[in-house]
């Protein structure tokens, strides 16, 4: 008598608590795949009635279609193994709107293994979906700024490096010739000191957007090297094509007419370029090619600026 009363009590304890959570709880009988029990807070949760959930064809029905495949045969093969499972699915509502739910379903079995009834707790998980969406986008984005410059929002140099790295690979690999062209605004530093800072970032911008402009096929690659000084990475590209590239680069900047009262050179804004062409093969260094460019890129500046020094290398 006793006994009984307890048991009534907490049933009804049970039922209070679990209805006043907000989590939903609910029940399936595995034989009849029918709703023995679902918590009344569905109804405030999607919209639809406590009573309209009679079987499992509710629930995957009002599941989103992309989604309904893979969670339905996910549960059921769950199911039939006895093991609790959790599944993330999108609930459509009762006006046609998705919420994200998380079901965390425990399998009651039979003494034979097999699945007697599922009960579980429907979660609404939106808000963290949401989170999530957004962790995701600001990291692809960072991902992206991270390989950009700053300034002129062409590549950096650590995309610079990667690429480098990538082709000279392939280059050893295919034994294809890679060249690379270093670049470098002439008197820059008069520039900045007669025009101001800010008026030299602005040229920055401009002349990376016009080198941008000089890599025609879709294996180029130019980035910014740092301060002035840009990269082309021209991937499967001889001595005679990467020169003519070069010659694009300084009509380019040319065509521009950028006026430069102090530069020592011209009138006008010129560059000076080191240009190398590797077929690379096991005892060649990367680093030591970009060194070797570099230094005919200063050369070409010791030789009087607004020039191109190419290397003799071999083909
Ligand atoms: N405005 C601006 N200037 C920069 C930036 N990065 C580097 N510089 C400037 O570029 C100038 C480079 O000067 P130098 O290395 O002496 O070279 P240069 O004056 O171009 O002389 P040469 O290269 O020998 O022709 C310095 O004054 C730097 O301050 C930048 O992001 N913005």
């Amino acid at each position: 008598m006793q006994a009984s009363s307890v048991d009534e009590f907490d049933s009804t304890t049970y039922k209070t608590l679990l209805e006043s959570t907000k989590a939903i709880p609910w029940k399936i009988d595995w034989a009849s795949k029918q709703f023995s029990y679902i918590g009344p807070q569905i109804e405030r949760l999607l919209g639809w009635p406590q009573a309209s959930w009679k079987s499992v064809e509710d629930w995957a029905m009002r599941m989103h279609p992309d989604d309904r495949e893979n969670i339905v045969n996910f549960c059921v093969e769950r199911s039939l193994l006895g093991e609790d499972h959790e599944a993330d699915y999108r609930a459509m509502t009762a006006t046609g709107d998705y919420v994200w739910i998380r079901d965390v379903v425990h399998v009651i079995r039979l003494p034979d293994g097999s699945p007697e009834a599922l009960v579980g707790f429907m979660f609404d998980i939106s808000e963290r979906k949401r989170t999530e969406q957004q962790l995701l986008e600001m990291q692809k984005k960072l991902e992206v700024l991270s390989y950009q410059d700053g300034l002129t929002g062409v590549a950096n140099r650590r995309m610079f490096d990667s690429m480098l790295e990538a082709e000279w690979m392939e280059a050893k690999r295919s034994q294809q010739p890679l060249s690379l062209i270093m670049i470098d605004i002439d008197y820059f530093k008069q520039y900045n000191d007669y025009y101001g800072h800010l008026q030299g970032d602005e040229i920055l911008k401009c002349v990376a957007r016009l080198l941008n402009n000089a890599c025609l096929r879709a294996k180029d690659f130019f980035a910014r090297f740092g301060g002035e000084e840009f990269a082309l990475i021209l991937p499967e590209t001889n001595e005679s094509s990467a020169k003519k590239i070069a010659e694009r680069c300084r009509n380019l900047i040319f065509k521009e007419q950028i006026p430069h009262a102090q530069s020592g050179v011209s009138q006008i804004l010129t560059i000076s370029m080191g240009i190398g062409t590797i077929v690379p093969t096991m005892h060649d260094e990367r680093n030591t090619f970009l060194e070797m460019v570099d230094t005919l890129m200063y050369q070409a500046k010791n030789e009087g600026r607004n020039r191109i020094v190419q290397a003799q290398t071999r083909t």
